[in-house]
């Protein structure tokens, strides 16, 4: 399965796609794959699988397995570094943290991952990474250089840069669980300089409401992780969630 084709297909039939983030760390992968299936059930279009600690070795080849066991969406790795990689995967966001102040998260975990992939049948997704305030455990461990909230024309200089570097994808991260989701400002201001090229926004967003104004201010893709680990209706959630971002 052609991942990137796949989503495409589903922007130009659906208008938006939602994504379900499942952090390998947070459960056992045979609760991973429950909620994977509750989340499916609820019309999420593909499984994201990562998290910034803890997300390798047999703990993530497990949930990846698992996962694909229950549903046939693709399983996308969201890596936190070179170890955030199993080959059992669909595809990998293959992302540079372009505000990082760290080498490491701009191209050096990139070059460590890359064999693994040429070796395997992961797909790569070449994707700008932006990390905004407050930035979370993902801002403080890639040592984000933070776009301040109210300073859209940075994130879009940023997402430009990553355009004009040929990266397909841009991903506007607010850090999982923040209290603040990205605004609409800035949303707008870096999908008006991206144009065709995808837009993916995420961190903080738990509610139909806040995903609607995500969506409609130009996000593209649309990613839910802690409020799928907190609720108990997994299904309903995703469901109110997707049927507020499709047309
Ligand atoms: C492409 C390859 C091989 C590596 C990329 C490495 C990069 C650029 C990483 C960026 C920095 C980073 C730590 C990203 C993590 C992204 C992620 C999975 C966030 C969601 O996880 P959280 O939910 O914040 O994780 P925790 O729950 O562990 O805090
Ligand atoms: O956990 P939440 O807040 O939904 O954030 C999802 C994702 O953007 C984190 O990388
Ligand atoms: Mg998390």
């Amino acid at each position: 399965m052609q991942v990137e084709a796949h989503l495409q297909k589903i922007i130009e039939q659906d208008g938006k796609v939602h994504l379900t983030l499942i952090d390998p760390a947070s459960q056992t992968p045979e609760r991973a794959a429950e909620i994977a299936l509750a989340a499916v059930e609820g019309g999420t279009d593909a499984i994201l699988i990562g998290g910034s600690t803890g997300a390798s070795g047999t703990i993530l080849d497990e949930t990846v397995l698992k996962i694909k066991e229950n549903v046939n969406v693709p399983t996308i790795l969201f890596p936190g570094s070179s170890a955030g990689l199993s080959i059992y995967a669909d595809a990998v966001f293959f992302m540079s943290l372009l505000n990082s102040r760290d080498i490491g998260y701009v191209i050096t975990n990139q070059v460590l991952g890359a064999p693994l992939v040429y070796k395997s049948q992961i797909e790569p997704i070449s994707m700008a990474y932006l990390v905004v305030e407050p930035g979370g455990t993902v801002g403080w461990v890639g040592d984000a250089k933070l776009i301040p909230r109210k300073k859209p024309e940075i994130a879009a200089v940023y997402a430009l840069a990553g355009k004009y570097l040929g990266m397909h994808y841009t991903y506007l991260e607010a850090g999982s669980g923040a209290d603040t989701p990205v605004n609409p400002e800035m949303i707008g201001a870096v999908k008006h300089v991206l144009g065709e090229n995808k837009l993916i926004v995420g961190g903080g967003i738990r509610d139909a409401k806040t995903a609607k104004l995500c969506a409609s201010a130009g996000a593209d893709m649309i990613v839910t992780g802690t409020i799928v680990e907190e609720v108990k209706d997994v299904t309903a959630k995703v469901a109110e969630i997707v049927s507020a971002i499709k047309c």
